[in-house]
Protein backbone atom coordinates (compact mmCIF):
# COMPACT_ATOMS: atom_id res chain seq x y z
CA UNK A 1 0.00 0.00 0.00
CA UNK A 2 1.39 3.45 -0.84
CA UNK A 3 1.40 6.55 1.14
CA UNK A 4 -0.85 7.87 -0.82
CA UNK A 5 -3.69 5.47 -0.48
CA UNK A 6 -3.34 5.65 3.33
CA UNK A 7 -3.55 9.08 2.85
CA UNK A 8 -7.38 8.50 0.83
CA UNK A 9 -8.60 5.98 4.10
CA UNK A 10 -7.53 8.38 6.63
CA UNK A 11 -10.06 11.05 4.85
CA UNK A 12 -12.22 8.14 4.81
CA UNK A 13 -12.05 7.60 8.73
CA UNK A 14 -12.15 11.22 9.52
CA UNK A 15 -15.76 11.23 8.18
CA UNK A 16 -16.40 8.05 10.54
CA UNK A 17 -14.77 8.82 13.57
CA UNK A 18 -15.30 12.46 13.65
CA UNK A 19 -12.82 15.50 13.73
CA UNK A 20 -12.09 15.12 17.68
CA UNK A 21 -10.91 11.51 17.12
CA UNK A 22 -8.96 12.04 13.88
CA UNK A 23 -7.02 14.41 15.38
CA UNK A 24 -6.20 13.14 18.86
CA UNK A 25 -5.48 9.58 17.50
CA UNK A 26 -5.82 8.59 13.89
CA UNK A 27 -3.67 11.62 12.44
CA UNK A 28 -0.67 10.64 14.36
CA UNK A 29 -0.61 7.56 12.77
CA UNK A 30 2.37 6.94 10.16
CA UNK A 31 2.15 3.99 7.79
CA UNK A 32 5.06 2.22 7.49
CA UNK A 33 4.57 -1.06 5.72
CA UNK A 34 2.24 -3.80 4.73
CA UNK A 35 4.02 -7.28 4.60
CA UNK A 36 2.05 -10.68 5.06
CA UNK A 37 -1.25 -9.74 5.94
CA UNK A 38 0.14 -6.71 8.70
CA UNK A 39 -0.10 -3.47 8.37
CA UNK A 40 2.48 -1.56 10.88
CA UNK A 41 2.31 1.93 12.12
CA UNK A 42 4.78 4.07 13.96
CA UNK A 43 2.89 5.72 16.83
CA UNK A 44 4.17 8.28 19.18
CA UNK A 45 3.44 6.45 22.78
CA UNK A 46 2.43 3.07 23.98
CA UNK A 47 -0.51 4.09 25.20
CA UNK A 48 -1.36 6.00 21.89
CA UNK A 49 -1.15 2.38 20.33
CA UNK A 50 -3.19 0.29 22.73
CA UNK A 51 -5.91 3.05 22.46
CA UNK A 52 -6.00 3.00 18.84
CA UNK A 53 -5.63 -0.88 18.92
CA UNK A 54 -8.65 -1.46 20.82
CA UNK A 55 -10.60 1.11 19.41
CA UNK A 56 -9.80 1.78 16.09
CA UNK A 57 -8.47 -1.31 14.51
CA UNK A 58 -11.33 -3.14 13.40
CA UNK A 59 -12.40 0.33 11.38
CA UNK A 60 -9.08 0.55 9.91
CA UNK A 61 -8.90 -2.70 9.14
CA UNK A 62 -12.26 -2.62 7.86
CA UNK A 63 -11.12 0.49 5.53
CA UNK A 64 -7.98 -1.00 4.38
CA UNK A 65 -10.07 -4.73 3.36
CA UNK A 66 -12.46 -2.51 1.59
CA UNK A 67 -9.79 -0.74 -0.58
CA UNK A 68 -8.79 -3.68 -2.01
CA UNK A 69 -5.72 -4.43 0.63
CA UNK A 70 -5.57 -7.90 2.04
CA UNK A 71 -5.09 -7.05 5.88
CA UNK A 72 -5.37 -9.69 8.49
CA UNK A 73 -3.84 -7.53 11.00
CA UNK A 74 -2.34 -4.36 12.30
CA UNK A 75 1.00 -3.99 14.37
CA UNK A 76 1.73 -0.63 16.33
CA UNK A 77 5.66 0.19 16.54
CA UNK A 78 6.93 3.34 18.87
CA UNK A 79 8.30 5.55 17.19
CA UNK A 80 12.62 5.00 17.57
CA UNK A 81 13.09 8.54 16.58
CA UNK A 82 10.97 11.69 17.69
CA UNK A 83 9.76 12.54 14.23
CA UNK A 84 6.17 10.44 15.26
CA UNK A 85 6.02 12.60 17.93
CA UNK A 86 2.90 15.39 18.24
CA UNK A 87 5.56 18.01 20.19
CA UNK A 88 9.03 18.82 19.02
CA UNK A 89 10.46 18.52 22.25
CA UNK A 90 12.10 15.75 22.41
CA UNK A 91 13.77 16.01 18.66
CA UNK A 92 17.02 17.34 20.33
CA UNK A 93 17.66 14.43 22.62
CA UNK A 94 17.41 12.26 19.68
CA UNK A 95 20.27 12.25 16.52
CA UNK A 96 19.55 14.54 13.50
CA UNK A 97 20.14 11.20 11.62
CA UNK A 98 17.96 9.02 13.28
CA UNK A 99 16.19 6.97 10.83
CA UNK A 100 12.40 7.72 10.86
CA UNK A 101 11.84 4.04 10.52
CA UNK A 102 13.61 1.47 13.03
CA UNK A 103 16.72 0.93 11.76
CA UNK A 104 17.80 -3.11 11.90
CA UNK A 105 20.13 -2.05 15.45
CA UNK A 106 16.78 -0.96 17.13
CA UNK A 107 14.65 -3.72 15.99
CA UNK A 108 14.86 -6.02 19.06
CA UNK A 109 13.84 -2.73 21.06
CA UNK A 110 11.11 -2.38 18.78
CA UNK A 111 9.83 -5.88 18.10
CA UNK A 112 9.58 -6.08 22.35
CA UNK A 113 7.53 -2.98 22.48
CA UNK A 114 5.69 -4.40 19.28
CA UNK A 115 4.50 -7.55 20.59
CA UNK A 116 3.33 -5.41 23.75
CA UNK A 117 1.17 -3.10 21.02
CA UNK A 118 0.04 -6.01 18.71
CA UNK A 119 -2.81 -6.07 21.51
CA UNK A 120 -6.05 -7.32 20.50
CA UNK A 121 -8.12 -6.58 17.18
CA UNK A 122 -11.61 -7.31 16.50
CA UNK A 123 -12.94 -9.21 13.92
CA UNK A 124 -13.74 -7.35 11.14
CA UNK A 125 -17.46 -6.25 11.11
CA UNK A 126 -19.33 -7.02 7.77
CA UNK A 127 -20.72 -4.47 6.50
CA UNK A 128 -24.35 -6.06 5.46
CA UNK A 129 -24.77 -7.23 8.61
CA UNK A 130 -26.80 -4.06 9.90
CA UNK A 131 -30.53 -3.65 11.74
CA UNK A 132 -31.60 -1.98 8.94
CA UNK A 133 -30.64 -4.97 6.19
CA UNK A 134 -31.94 -7.87 9.31
CA UNK A 135 -36.15 -8.96 7.94
CA UNK A 136 -37.92 -9.55 11.29
CA UNK A 137 -40.73 -12.57 11.39
CA UNK A 138 -42.14 -15.07 14.25
CA UNK A 139 -39.01 -16.88 14.24
CA UNK A 140 -36.72 -14.17 15.01
CA UNK A 141 -38.58 -11.52 16.89
CA UNK A 142 -37.38 -12.20 20.28
CA UNK A 143 -33.40 -12.58 19.23
CA UNK A 144 -33.84 -9.34 17.38
CA UNK A 145 -35.62 -7.40 20.44
CA UNK A 146 -33.30 -8.78 22.63
CA UNK A 147 -30.57 -7.49 20.54
CA UNK A 148 -31.92 -4.29 19.85
CA UNK A 149 -32.40 -3.70 23.59
CA UNK A 150 -28.67 -4.38 24.24
CA UNK A 151 -27.54 -2.29 20.98
CA UNK A 152 -28.98 0.60 23.20
CA UNK A 153 -26.20 0.28 25.13
CA UNK A 154 -28.11 1.53 28.46
CA UNK A 155 -27.79 -0.06 31.67
CA UNK A 156 -27.11 -3.95 31.62
CA UNK A 157 -30.46 -5.43 32.06
CA UNK A 158 -29.50 -9.24 31.41
CA UNK A 159 -26.10 -10.32 31.28
CA UNK A 160 -25.08 -12.41 29.24
CA UNK A 161 -27.35 -12.09 25.97
CA UNK A 162 -26.90 -15.66 24.68
CA UNK A 163 -28.74 -15.71 20.99
CA UNK A 164 -28.34 -19.62 19.71
CA UNK A 165 -29.66 -21.27 16.92
CA UNK A 166 -29.10 -23.54 13.64
CA UNK A 167 -26.87 -22.90 10.88
CA UNK A 168 -27.81 -19.78 8.74
CA UNK A 169 -30.04 -18.19 11.06
CA UNK A 170 -28.96 -14.79 11.75
CA UNK A 171 -26.70 -14.87 15.01
CA UNK A 172 -23.69 -13.63 13.31
CA UNK A 173 -25.94 -11.04 11.83
CA UNK A 174 -27.37 -9.64 14.81
CA UNK A 175 -23.93 -9.59 17.08
CA UNK A 176 -22.55 -7.53 13.88
CA UNK A 177 -25.65 -5.18 14.19
CA UNK A 178 -25.21 -4.75 17.55
CA UNK A 179 -21.47 -3.59 17.19
CA UNK A 180 -22.50 -1.21 14.65
CA UNK A 181 -24.86 0.11 16.55
CA UNK A 182 -22.78 0.84 19.57
CA UNK A 183 -20.50 2.02 17.48
CA UNK A 184 -22.33 4.65 16.10
CA UNK A 185 -24.16 5.30 19.07
CA UNK A 186 -22.21 5.18 21.37
CA UNK A 187 -18.53 5.46 20.08
CA UNK A 188 -16.78 5.95 23.51
CA UNK A 189 -17.38 2.40 24.33
CA UNK A 190 -14.76 -0.35 23.95
CA UNK A 191 -16.44 -3.06 21.85
CA UNK A 192 -14.84 -6.13 20.89
CA UNK A 193 -16.62 -9.08 18.81
CA UNK A 194 -14.73 -12.30 17.88
CA UNK A 195 -15.19 -15.91 17.49
CA UNK A 196 -14.73 -18.57 19.77
CA UNK A 197 -12.13 -19.97 17.84
CA UNK A 198 -10.33 -16.31 17.88
CA UNK A 199 -10.79 -15.83 21.35
CA UNK A 200 -8.77 -19.81 21.73
CA UNK A 201 -6.15 -18.80 19.34
CA UNK A 202 -4.86 -14.89 21.16
CA UNK A 203 -5.22 -16.91 24.53
CA UNK A 204 -2.85 -19.43 23.08
CA UNK A 205 -0.80 -17.01 21.87
CA UNK A 206 -0.49 -14.80 24.68
CA UNK A 207 0.86 -18.23 26.43
CA UNK A 208 3.19 -18.81 24.23
CA UNK A 209 4.40 -15.18 24.07
CA UNK A 210 4.46 -15.25 28.06
CA UNK A 211 1.61 -12.25 27.89
CA UNK A 212 -0.45 -13.46 29.56
CA UNK A 213 -0.86 -9.99 31.81
CA UNK A 214 -1.50 -7.79 28.41
CA UNK A 215 -4.41 -10.77 27.29
CA UNK A 216 -6.29 -10.23 30.94
CA UNK A 217 -5.59 -6.41 30.82
CA UNK A 218 -7.08 -6.40 27.04
CA UNK A 219 -10.14 -8.70 27.79
CA UNK A 220 -11.07 -6.75 30.74
CA UNK A 221 -10.73 -3.60 30.02
CA UNK A 222 -13.67 -3.82 27.06
CA UNK A 223 -17.21 -2.34 27.68
CA UNK A 224 -18.75 -5.03 25.21
CA UNK A 225 -17.40 -8.66 25.02
CA UNK A 226 -19.06 -10.62 21.78
CA UNK A 227 -18.15 -14.01 21.50
CA UNK A 228 -19.40 -15.94 18.63
CA UNK A 229 -19.98 -19.80 18.27
CA UNK A 230 -18.73 -20.42 21.45
CA UNK A 231 -19.68 -23.90 21.05
CA UNK A 232 -16.19 -23.84 19.63
CA UNK A 233 -14.69 -24.02 22.81
CA UNK A 234 -16.03 -27.26 24.12
CA UNK A 235 -13.84 -29.35 24.94
CA UNK A 236 -10.88 -26.95 25.33
CA UNK A 237 -10.09 -27.23 28.81
CA UNK A 238 -7.28 -24.04 29.04
CA UNK A 239 -9.78 -22.03 26.64
CA UNK A 240 -12.67 -22.75 28.69
CA UNK A 241 -11.35 -21.58 32.02
CA UNK A 242 -9.98 -18.43 30.55
CA UNK A 243 -13.26 -17.92 29.04
CA UNK A 244 -15.09 -18.22 32.61
CA UNK A 245 -12.55 -16.25 34.59
CA UNK A 246 -12.59 -13.36 31.75
CA UNK A 247 -16.59 -13.68 31.86
CA UNK A 248 -16.70 -13.30 35.59
CA UNK A 249 -14.20 -10.35 35.56
CA UNK A 250 -16.63 -8.61 33.23
CA UNK A 251 -19.59 -9.73 34.71
CA UNK A 252 -18.47 -8.35 38.24
CA UNK A 253 -17.54 -4.96 36.38
CA UNK A 254 -21.30 -4.83 35.07
CA UNK A 255 -19.91 -4.49 31.46
CA UNK A 256 -22.01 -6.71 28.79
CA UNK A 257 -21.71 -9.42 27.38
CA UNK A 258 -23.09 -11.25 23.96
CA UNK A 259 -22.53 -14.58 23.05
CA UNK A 260 -23.74 -17.17 20.35
CA UNK A 261 -24.32 -20.87 20.29
CA UNK A 262 -25.38 -23.19 17.88
CA UNK A 263 -27.49 -24.96 20.66
CA UNK A 264 -28.67 -24.14 23.74
CA UNK A 265 -26.16 -24.00 26.40
CA UNK A 266 -27.03 -26.66 28.16
CA UNK A 267 -26.74 -28.94 25.03
CA UNK A 268 -23.14 -27.77 24.48
CA UNK A 269 -21.21 -31.51 25.06
CA UNK A 270 -18.17 -30.99 26.96
CA UNK A 271 -18.91 -27.61 27.56
CA UNK A 272 -17.99 -27.12 31.64
CA UNK A 273 -20.94 -26.79 34.01
CA UNK A 274 -20.00 -23.72 35.50
CA UNK A 275 -19.58 -22.03 31.86
CA UNK A 276 -23.12 -23.37 30.68
CA UNK A 277 -24.46 -21.82 34.30
CA UNK A 278 -22.93 -18.84 33.67
CA UNK A 279 -23.99 -19.10 30.41
CA UNK A 280 -27.78 -19.45 31.51
CA UNK A 281 -27.98 -16.24 34.13
CA UNK A 282 -28.48 -14.02 31.28
CA UNK A 283 -30.99 -13.92 28.85
CA UNK A 284 -30.90 -16.97 26.06
CA UNK A 285 -33.27 -16.72 23.04
CA UNK A 286 -33.33 -18.94 20.14
CA UNK A 287 -33.80 -17.92 16.70
CA UNK A 288 -36.15 -20.39 15.26
CA UNK A 289 -35.86 -22.24 12.01
CA UNK A 290 -37.12 -19.81 9.46
CA UNK A 291 -40.85 -19.73 8.29
CA UNK A 292 -42.92 -19.26 4.31
CA UNK A 293 -43.02 -15.78 5.47
CA UNK A 294 -39.95 -14.90 6.87
CA UNK A 295 -38.23 -16.49 4.05
CA UNK A 296 -40.21 -14.68 1.22
CA UNK A 297 -39.56 -10.96 3.69
CA UNK A 298 -35.74 -12.00 3.53
CA UNK A 299 -36.06 -12.51 -0.37
CA UNK A 300 -37.93 -9.54 -1.15
CA UNK A 301 -35.46 -7.76 1.17
CA UNK A 302 -32.36 -9.30 -0.85
CA UNK A 303 -33.97 -8.35 -4.10
CA UNK A 304 -33.50 -4.94 -3.60
CA UNK A 305 -30.29 -5.22 -2.68
CA UNK A 306 -29.49 -6.80 -6.09
CA UNK A 307 -31.63 -4.94 -8.33
CA UNK A 308 -29.06 -1.92 -7.39
CA UNK A 309 -26.25 -3.98 -9.36
CA UNK A 310 -28.87 -5.39 -11.93
CA UNK A 311 -31.26 -2.54 -12.25
CA UNK A 312 -33.23 -4.01 -15.57
CA UNK A 313 -33.32 -7.84 -14.60
CA UNK A 314 -37.48 -8.69 -14.08
CA UNK A 315 -38.24 -11.30 -11.18
CA UNK A 316 -41.72 -13.31 -12.97
CA UNK A 317 -44.83 -12.92 -10.45
CA UNK A 318 -44.32 -16.37 -7.80
CA UNK A 319 -40.34 -17.16 -8.55
CA UNK A 320 -39.84 -15.77 -4.78
CA UNK A 321 -42.74 -17.18 -3.57
CA UNK A 322 -41.88 -20.67 -4.78
CA UNK A 323 -38.15 -20.03 -3.53
CA UNK A 324 -39.53 -19.42 -0.10
CA UNK A 325 -41.35 -22.27 -0.44
CA UNK A 326 -39.02 -24.44 -1.75
CA UNK A 327 -36.06 -23.72 0.11
CA UNK A 328 -36.23 -23.93 3.78
CA UNK A 329 -33.31 -24.90 4.88
CA UNK A 330 -30.94 -21.74 5.66
CA UNK A 331 -31.19 -18.50 4.90
CA UNK A 332 -27.19 -18.31 3.22
CA UNK A 333 -28.21 -21.11 1.00
CA UNK A 334 -31.75 -18.96 -0.09
CA UNK A 335 -29.46 -15.98 -0.32
CA UNK A 336 -27.11 -18.03 -2.39
CA UNK A 337 -29.80 -19.24 -4.64
CA UNK A 338 -30.75 -15.32 -5.17
CA UNK A 339 -27.37 -13.92 -5.94
CA UNK A 340 -26.86 -17.18 -8.72
CA UNK A 341 -30.13 -16.61 -9.82
CA UNK A 342 -29.05 -12.80 -10.45
CA UNK A 343 -26.59 -13.53 -11.99
CA UNK A 344 -27.32 -16.37 -14.25
CA UNK A 345 -30.28 -14.42 -15.59
CA UNK A 346 -28.30 -11.13 -16.41
CA UNK A 347 -25.03 -13.08 -18.64
CA UNK A 348 -28.34 -14.87 -20.43
CA UNK A 349 -30.14 -11.77 -20.62
CA UNK A 350 -33.33 -13.23 -19.67
CA UNK A 351 -36.19 -12.40 -17.11
CA UNK A 352 -35.97 -14.56 -13.91
CA UNK A 353 -38.95 -16.79 -14.57
CA UNK A 354 -40.08 -20.30 -13.10
CA UNK A 355 -38.28 -21.96 -15.99
CA UNK A 356 -35.21 -19.97 -15.94
CA UNK A 357 -35.03 -20.80 -11.74
CA UNK A 358 -35.86 -24.35 -12.25
CA UNK A 359 -32.91 -24.66 -14.74
CA UNK A 360 -30.59 -22.82 -12.72
CA UNK A 361 -31.12 -24.13 -9.18
CA UNK A 362 -32.08 -27.51 -10.01
CA UNK A 363 -29.35 -28.63 -7.51
CA UNK A 364 -30.32 -26.42 -4.57
CA UNK A 365 -34.10 -27.66 -5.55
CA UNK A 366 -33.19 -30.96 -5.25
CA UNK A 367 -30.65 -31.09 -2.23
CA UNK A 368 -33.80 -29.04 -0.23
CA UNK A 369 -36.27 -31.23 -1.29
CA UNK A 370 -38.90 -31.54 1.62
CA UNK A 371 -38.74 -35.07 3.81
CA UNK A 372 -42.07 -36.13 4.23
CA UNK A 373 -42.03 -38.48 7.08
CA UNK A 374 -44.32 -41.69 8.22
CA UNK A 375 -45.47 -40.12 11.30
CA UNK A 376 -46.39 -36.90 8.90
CA UNK A 377 -48.37 -38.85 6.65
CA UNK A 378 -50.42 -40.81 9.73
CA UNK A 379 -51.27 -37.51 11.39
CA UNK A 380 -52.52 -36.20 8.24
CA UNK A 381 -54.60 -38.90 7.26
CA UNK A 382 -55.85 -39.26 11.03
CA UNK A 383 -56.99 -35.92 10.49
CA UNK A 384 -58.68 -35.84 7.61
CA UNK A 385 -60.54 -38.79 8.32
CA UNK A 386 -61.39 -38.24 11.54
CA UNK A 387 -60.40 -40.67 13.60
CA UNK A 388 -57.44 -40.80 15.94
CA UNK A 389 -53.50 -41.83 15.05
CA UNK A 390 -53.81 -44.64 17.41
CA UNK A 391 -56.65 -45.85 15.25
CA UNK A 392 -54.60 -45.61 12.34
CA UNK A 393 -51.61 -47.12 13.89
CA UNK A 394 -53.56 -49.73 16.21
CA UNK A 395 -54.83 -53.20 15.01
CA UNK A 396 -58.69 -52.56 15.18
CA UNK A 397 -59.98 -53.96 11.55
CA UNK A 398 -62.90 -51.67 11.52
CA UNK A 399 -63.91 -50.68 7.57
CA UNK A 400 -63.80 -47.00 8.74
CA UNK A 401 -60.10 -47.28 10.32
CA UNK A 402 -58.79 -50.16 7.95
CA UNK A 403 -59.45 -47.92 4.64
CA UNK A 404 -57.82 -44.54 5.79
CA UNK A 405 -54.43 -46.70 7.30
CA UNK A 406 -54.59 -48.13 3.88
CA UNK A 407 -54.43 -44.86 2.34
CA UNK A 408 -51.34 -44.27 4.43
CA UNK A 409 -49.75 -47.15 4.22
CA UNK A 410 -50.01 -46.21 -0.47
CA UNK A 411 -48.85 -42.54 0.47
CA UNK A 412 -46.49 -43.50 2.90
CA UNK A 413 -44.75 -45.82 -0.39
CA UNK A 414 -45.67 -43.29 -2.74
CA UNK A 415 -43.76 -40.24 -0.79
CA UNK A 416 -41.36 -41.62 1.02
CA UNK A 417 -38.15 -43.69 0.76
CA UNK A 418 -38.79 -46.16 3.48
CA UNK A 419 -39.21 -50.07 2.91
CA UNK A 420 -41.77 -51.97 3.23
CA UNK A 421 -40.92 -53.95 6.26
CA UNK A 422 -39.84 -50.25 7.68
CA UNK A 423 -43.27 -48.89 6.93
CA UNK A 424 -44.76 -52.07 8.41
CA UNK A 425 -42.84 -51.42 11.84
CA UNK A 426 -44.36 -47.85 11.81
CA UNK A 427 -48.00 -49.28 11.64
CA UNK A 428 -47.83 -51.26 14.77
CA UNK A 429 -45.21 -54.07 13.73
CA UNK A 430 -47.06 -55.25 10.30
CA UNK A 431 -45.54 -57.48 8.55
CA UNK A 432 -44.24 -56.24 4.75
CA UNK A 433 -47.43 -58.11 3.18
CA UNK A 434 -49.85 -56.42 4.90
CA UNK A 435 -48.43 -53.44 3.52
CA UNK A 436 -48.17 -54.19 0.02
CA UNK A 437 -51.77 -55.94 0.28
CA UNK A 438 -52.93 -52.00 1.21
CA UNK A 439 -51.09 -50.45 -1.13
CA UNK A 440 -52.48 -52.27 -4.05
CA UNK A 441 -55.63 -52.45 -2.89
CA UNK A 442 -55.54 -48.33 -2.77
CA UNK A 443 -54.18 -48.79 -6.28
CA UNK A 444 -57.23 -50.73 -7.60
CA UNK A 445 -59.50 -48.41 -5.67
CA UNK A 446 -57.96 -44.98 -6.90
CA UNK A 447 -59.30 -46.01 -10.64
CA UNK A 448 -62.74 -47.75 -9.70
CA UNK A 449 -63.23 -45.20 -6.50
CA UNK A 450 -63.87 -41.73 -7.22
CA UNK A 451 -63.78 -40.65 -3.50
CA UNK A 452 -60.84 -42.38 -2.57
CA UNK A 453 -59.12 -41.00 -6.17
CA UNK A 454 -60.08 -37.48 -4.36
CA UNK A 455 -58.51 -38.07 -0.61
CA UNK A 456 -55.65 -39.36 -1.66
CA UNK A 457 -55.03 -36.76 -4.12
CA UNK A 458 -55.98 -34.05 -1.54
CA UNK A 459 -53.73 -35.90 1.31
CA UNK A 460 -50.79 -36.32 -1.10
CA UNK A 461 -51.02 -32.27 -2.17
CA UNK A 462 -51.69 -31.36 1.67
CA UNK A 463 -48.25 -33.00 2.25
CA UNK A 464 -46.37 -31.98 -0.60
CA UNK A 465 -47.54 -28.05 0.57
N1 LIG B 1 -33.54 -12.28 9.33
C1 LIG B 1 -32.60 -12.08 8.40
N2 LIG B 1 -32.67 -11.01 7.58
C2 LIG B 1 -31.74 -10.82 6.61
N3 LIG B 1 -30.68 -11.61 6.40
C3 LIG B 1 -30.55 -12.69 7.19
C4 LIG B 1 -31.50 -12.97 8.23
N4 LIG B 1 -31.11 -14.11 8.85
C5 LIG B 1 -29.98 -14.50 8.25
N5 LIG B 1 -29.63 -13.65 7.26
C6 LIG B 1 -28.48 -13.76 6.36
O1 LIG B 1 -28.13 -15.13 6.24
C7 LIG B 1 -26.73 -15.30 6.22
C8 LIG B 1 -26.32 -16.23 7.34
O2 LIG B 1 -26.53 -15.55 8.59
P1 LIG B 1 -25.48 -15.61 9.80
O3 LIG B 1 -24.08 -15.71 9.27
O4 LIG B 1 -25.78 -14.51 10.74
O5 LIG B 1 -25.89 -17.01 10.41
P2 LIG B 1 -25.44 -17.72 11.74
O6 LIG B 1 -26.68 -18.00 12.50
O7 LIG B 1 -24.37 -16.95 12.41
O8 LIG B 1 -24.88 -19.08 11.16
P3 LIG B 1 -23.63 -19.99 11.56
O9 LIG B 1 -24.13 -20.89 12.63
O10 LIG B 1 -23.34 -20.72 10.29
O11 LIG B 1 -22.51 -19.11 12.00
C9 LIG B 1 -26.12 -13.91 6.33
O12 LIG B 1 -25.78 -13.46 5.06
C10 LIG B 1 -27.25 -13.08 6.91
O13 LIG B 1 -27.19 -11.73 6.49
Amino acid sequence: MTQEKWGQLRERLLKTVGQNNYTTWIEPLEFEELQDGVAVFTVPTNFMGNYVSQNFADLILYELNTSGETVQRLAFRVAANSTARPAAANTATHPVTAPAAPSLSSKAAVSASQSQMESLQAAPLDARFTFDRFVVGKPNELAHAAARRVAEGGPVTFNPLVLYGGVGLGKTHLMHAIAWELKTQKPELNVLYLSAEQFMYRFVQALRERRMMDFKHLFRSVDVLMVDDVQFIAGKDSTQEEFFHTFNALVDQNKQIIISADRAPGEIKDLEDRVKSRLQCGLVVDLHPTDYELRLGILQNKVQQHSATYPSLEIADGVLEFLAHRISTNVRVLEGALTRLFAFASLVGREIDMDLTQDCLADVLRASERKITVEEIQRKVSDYYNIRLSDIIGPKRLRSYARPRQVAMYLCKQLTSRSLPEIGRRFGGRDHTTIMHGVRRIEELKSTDGQIAEDVEMLRRALEA
